[in-house]
């Protein structure tokens, strides 16, 4: 059985669509990027990529969130597929250092604001769920609308005057606005970028489609009991099952003016290479973390890629083409989310229309 799954490893590989329900309503430029209509604001509101960790929703099913790949053997989750030969897939540090990918990738389109919340980061992670993963993530802002003539924005880190007490009573008492006025708001437009750490208080406002690369876990600490559609948090969500009193402690109680949180969280595009063909830009690097990566690589024409022993997913945010593998074509487009195993050493992406590929790596 394993021997034959070892072949994947050697070609690109593209997953199936993959929606994941969430407290929140929304989607529909999720829809609009994947090019199906009708397009539709509703409960599945994240697209979740090359994802190996389930979602937790209450009563939801049981491997909700978990990647698919059509393969010759039929369709197949992704970890099964990695579980055949971690090392082949993965590369040989990751095997070694987690056995998984280490990362998840979602697309995220919000027509409501999600719910003031924190995620854990590695020590609360270690402590409390005995996971070696928190959840640090990186949203980059790809496409925004006004909805009921609400400008698209974020919130997040806690202002100057914010202190502990504050927050509990807030969250005691469910004032949501006194929640929402503790933290910086920030508008946001395409092209956008921001490191969200672990303990980082923060919620997306209404009208954001964006990337997600983040640490493999769904460990979301809520403080919101009603989300701003009228839907009721059940204690589950609010705390993980942890209770509120570990929750609160989950956020990190530091201080920030809103020039202070811009320059600790928001990111700027850097170019690493480019020529009449291509631009490749990094976003999230090592010097924001080393829980993962993204680039961006701008094609109209052609550009290599060679592989650095570790795997990594290509999702194509616009355009189409081909790309060259081991002496094979395969087609690209719009919508697509391919992963590149470790085993792949080197990729050609060639553009008949131009094209923005995300480019997401795994921790480093
Ligand atoms: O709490 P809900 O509304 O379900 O949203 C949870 C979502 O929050 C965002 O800030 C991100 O952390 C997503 O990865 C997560 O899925």
């Amino acid at each position: 059985m394993s021997k034959d799954l070892e072949k994947y490893a050697h070609i690109p590989l593209k997953q199936l669509n993959n929606r994941v329900w969430r407290t929140y309503e929304g989607g529909a430029l999720i829809d609009r990027w994947k090019k199906t209509s009708p397009e539709v604001d509703g409960a599945m509101p994240e697209e979740w990529i090359m994802s190996t960790v389930t979602a937790r929703g209450n009563n939801r099913p049981e491997d909700e969130g978990l990647s698919l790949i059509e393969t010759e053997e039929g369709t197949l989750p992704l970890k099964e597929l990695i579980n055949s030969n971690v090392e082949l897939y993965l590369g040989k540090a990751l095997a070694d250092k987690f056995g998984t990918t280490g990362v998840l990738i979602k697309m995220l389109d919000s027509k409501e604001r999600l719910t003031v919340q924190v995620h854990p980061d590695k020590d609360y992670a270690r402590t409390v769920f005995n996971s070696e993963f928190g959840k640090t993530e990186s949203w980059y802002v790809l496409n925004t609308r006004e909805i009921d003539g609400e400008k698209p924005v974020v919130y997040m880190g806690f202002k100057k005057h914010v202190t502990r007490e504050e927050w509990r009573l807030h969250f005691e008492n469910q004032n949501i606005q006194g929640m929402l006025d503790c933290l910086h708001k920030i508008e946001v437009k395409p092209g956008d970028a921001f490191m969200i750490y672990g303990g980082v208080p923060h919620a997306i406002g209404s009208g954001c489609f964006l990337m997600e690369v983040q640490e493999p876990t769904d460990y979301t600490m809520r403080v919101e009991k009603t989300t701003p559609n009228g839907l009721t948090i059940g204690p589950e969500l609010i705390h993980q099952g942890v209770g509120e009193e570990k929750m609160l402690e989950c956020f990190h109680y530091d201080n920030y003016t809103l020039d202070e949180a811009l320059d600790a969280w928001k990111i700027t595009p850097e170019v690493l290479e480019s020529s009449n063909e291509y631009t490749l830009r990094t976003l999230f690097n090592k010097k924001h973390t080393n829980c993962f990566g993204l680039s961006e690589l701008l094609l109209d024409g052609s550009h290599t890629i060679k592989g650095n022993s570790t795997f990594y997913a290509a999702v194509i945010y616009s355009g189409a083409g081909t790309i060259m593998c081991n002496n094979k074509e395969y087609t690209f487009n719009q919508g697509d989310e391919i992963f590149i195993s470790a085993a792949i050493s080197e990729i050609t992406f060639v553009s008949t229309e131009p094209s923005k590929i995300l480019l997401c790596y795994p921790p480093n």
